[in-house]
Formats: structure tokens, C-alpha cells, sequence
């Protein structure tokens, strides 16, 4: 239902309710269009409303730019009908004015209900925790307390400044060079004899050597798969005891190696050895299955020197010595 202020005004708009006149009417509209003089004589109408009709000051709409109801229509004697919002306002002071609703509301389900709890309640757990015996007659039986901690005890926490700093120049603590990862720098000044093929000793436990450049194990495995011929022979031979003692690797000559009743030419395997040159010619010349076997009993002969084969050891008349033959190894 509109308010009662609305229905006065709807009434006016039929010209029929008393105590509402057109002069009221005309002097409301004349404060939405200035009169002719006011617009001649000012570049910015200045509107003076009358302040018992109209409170700019309530509404957020300028009569500069909004367009309002002209007079022409009083004139001819029906008013517009205009809504004021101080009834609206007092309607909504007086809601303001109640109490705030209740929730659940007073005629619910929930408040006319006579009882009070319409879910039933959970049921009540059926195991029941025994009470925990009380401590007082046998205390032995129970955990000591914990140790009491004295201060006096306790290791002083190292400070940021001993545990965590980190030298930002020389060498880091605890990092000294790897064993053969690399040259050591007191051997940085031999390296020029490395190069031209010399190996050197390097202070390591297993007695290693620093292999020249291009004289890697992995060197040594190409140049096995390279078909090139490292046995200095064309052809596998029977080889007599005297003759393996004269290819000792001395005086130009090659040096030769017997492992198992087999003989090796050792000597383009010199600068690829692991253990150094001068301790594989300890070999040159004769049996190196006992040095071998007392160094490096893990590694495989037979791989590592397997186109080194120059044939096999035969007596001194020409006898085969081992079980296999010169067939077998073809
Ligand atoms: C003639 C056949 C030989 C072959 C194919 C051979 C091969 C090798 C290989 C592959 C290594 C490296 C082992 C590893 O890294 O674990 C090595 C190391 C060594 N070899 Fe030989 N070697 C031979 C003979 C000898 C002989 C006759 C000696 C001594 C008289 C010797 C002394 C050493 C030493 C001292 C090392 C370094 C220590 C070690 O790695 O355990 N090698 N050799």
C-alpha cells in the first residue's frame, strides 16, 4: 500500500484535495525553470529553491541538468503529480525503528514444538576406558622422569660465526685433489714431459700413474677396435723360450710378454698402463703372470691386450707348452 502521502497527491492531481493549491504547485515547478529574467541576466542560472518545498541537500540529483516537470502543465490546470519521500523516509525510520527479526521466527515449527530436541540424541559409546591405575603404591613400577637437564651439561651450540662460515678465499677445508681425477698442482710443471709420451708418478695409494694426453684406458679401447695391427706380426707364431727372452723391448726391440702359454707384444700397451711404463717392462721378456697376478689379479688379460696376441709359447724345440694351438686361435 503506497503511503498516505501518495494518495493526497494522486488526489491532487484530480484537482479535488483540499488544503493543496496550485499556487504551491507553480511555486515547486518554478523552482526546476528559472524565470526568462534570471536566464537573460546570468551566464549560469543560480537557483535559489525555497527551502520549505525543496532540500537540495537531500537530493543527489542537480535541477541544473535534471529535467523536471514544466509549469505549462499547472497552468492548464492538471498538475503533475509529484511523490515526496519524506513519508517513504518516516516509513522506513519507523522500520529502522523495530526490533530486528527473530530467527527461528515466533510462529515456527521449531518454537512451537513442545519438545526440545526433535533429532535423537547420538547413542552413547558402549566401550568404556577403564580409569588408568593410580600411581601410588608401587612407584618402581612406573618410567622415571626424565633426567633433569643442567645447563652445565649441555654442549654450547656452535655460534654462525665458527660452524657456518665458509672461507671465501683459499681452499675449501677437507678438499684436498682426487687421486687421479685430475693433475695434482705440484706435477702441473711435469706436464710437458706427459705430453711427449713419459708417464708420471702421482703420490696415490695404488701407485697409478697420470697417463699422457690420449692415453686413456678408453684411449686404449679404440685403438684396440681400430684394426690396427698391435701385434707386430702377420700371423700368430709358435714362440720359444729363447725368443720371447730376446723381445725384451731393449735395443729397438719389441717387448713381449707370455700369459698363460700365450705371448703379447706389451709394447704399444707401454704408455696406455695404468700402473706406469716402467712397471709393465718388468714383463718384457718373459712369463708376467706372477707380477700380474700379484698386482691386479681383477683385471682381464685377455681383453685388455687381445690384439697384442703374437702366438703361443712353445719349448725349444718347438713343442707346444699349453693346451691350446695355433688352429684354436684362428
Ligand atoms: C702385461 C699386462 C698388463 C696389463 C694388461 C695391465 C693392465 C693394468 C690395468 C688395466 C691397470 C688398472 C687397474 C685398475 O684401475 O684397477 C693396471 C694398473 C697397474 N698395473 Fe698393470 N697391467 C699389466 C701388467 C703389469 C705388471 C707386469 C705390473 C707390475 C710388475 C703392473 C703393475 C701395475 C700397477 C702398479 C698398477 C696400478 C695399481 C693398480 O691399479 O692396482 N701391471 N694395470
Amino acid at each position: 500500500h503506497p503511503p498516505s502521502t501518495w494518495k493526497a497527491w494522486l488526489f491532487n492531481a484530480a484537482g479535488t484535495v483540499p488544503g493543496t493549491t496550485s499556487e504551491n504547485i507553480s511555486r515547486y515547478a518554478s523552482v526546476e525553470q528559472p524565470t526568462p529574467a534570471e536566464k537573460t541576466t546570468e551566464a549560469e542560472p543560480q537557483i535559489q529553491p525555497d527551502p520549505e518545498t525543496v532540500d537540495l541537500s537531500r537530493s543527489s540529483l542537480s535541477p541544473q541538468t535534471t529535467p523536471k516537470a514544466t509549469p505549462a502543465d499547472t497552468q492548464n490546470g492538471t498538475a503533475i503529480p509529484t511523490f515526496s519521500l519524506e513519508a517513504h523516509e518516516s516509513s522506513e525510520d519507523e522500520e529502522e525503528d523495530l526490533p530486528p527479526p527473530s530467527f527461528p521466527a515466533l510462529n515456527s515449527a521449531q518454537r512451537t514444538s513442545t519438545q526440545p530436541n526433535l533429532m535423537a540424541p547420538p547413542p552413547k559409546p558402549t566401550l568404556v576406558v577403564p580409569p588408568l591405575p593410580k600411581p601410588t603404591s608401587a612407584p618402581s613400577q612406573l618410567m622415571p622422569p626424565p633426567p633433569r637437564i643442567v645447563p652445565s651439561n649441555l654442549r654450547p651450540l656452535p655460534t654462525p660465526s665458527q660452524s657456518m662460515h665458509i672461507p671465501t678465499t683459499g681452499s675449501l677445508p677437507n678438499r684436498g685433489p682426487v687421486p687421479n681425477r685430475g693433475p695434482p698442482i705440484s706435477n702441473r710443471a711435469l706436464a710437458p714431459q706427459a705430453t711427449a709420451g713419459l708417464t708420471v708418478k702421482t703420490p696415490n695409494a695404488r701407485g697409478k700413474v697420470l697417463l699422457s694426453p690420449g692415453h686413456s684406458p678408453l684411449d686404449w679401447a679404440n685403438l684396440q677396435r681400430s684394426c690396427k695391427n698391435l701385434s707386430g706380426v702377420s700371423y700368430l707364431i709358435r714362440v720359444t723360450p729363447s725368443q720371447l727372452k730376446q723381445n725384451n723391448g731393449r735395443k729397438g726391440k719389441p717387448a713381449w710378454s707370455s700369459y698363460q702359454g700365450r705371448v703379447y707384444n706389451i709394447t704399444p700397451y707401454l704408455p696406455f698402463h695404468p700402473g706406469g711404463e716402467g712397471e709393465l717392462r718388468r714383463a718384457a721378456g718373459k712369463d708376467g703372470g706372477k707380477l700380474f697376478m700379484e698386482v691386479h689379479p681383477w683385471v682381464n688379460w685377455e681383453n685388455m691386450l687381445g690384439e697384442c696376441l703374437v702366438g703361443i709359447m712353445v719349448s725349444e724345440e718347438g713343442e707346444q707348452m699349453g693346451k691350446g694351438t695355433l688352429e684354436d686361435m684362428d
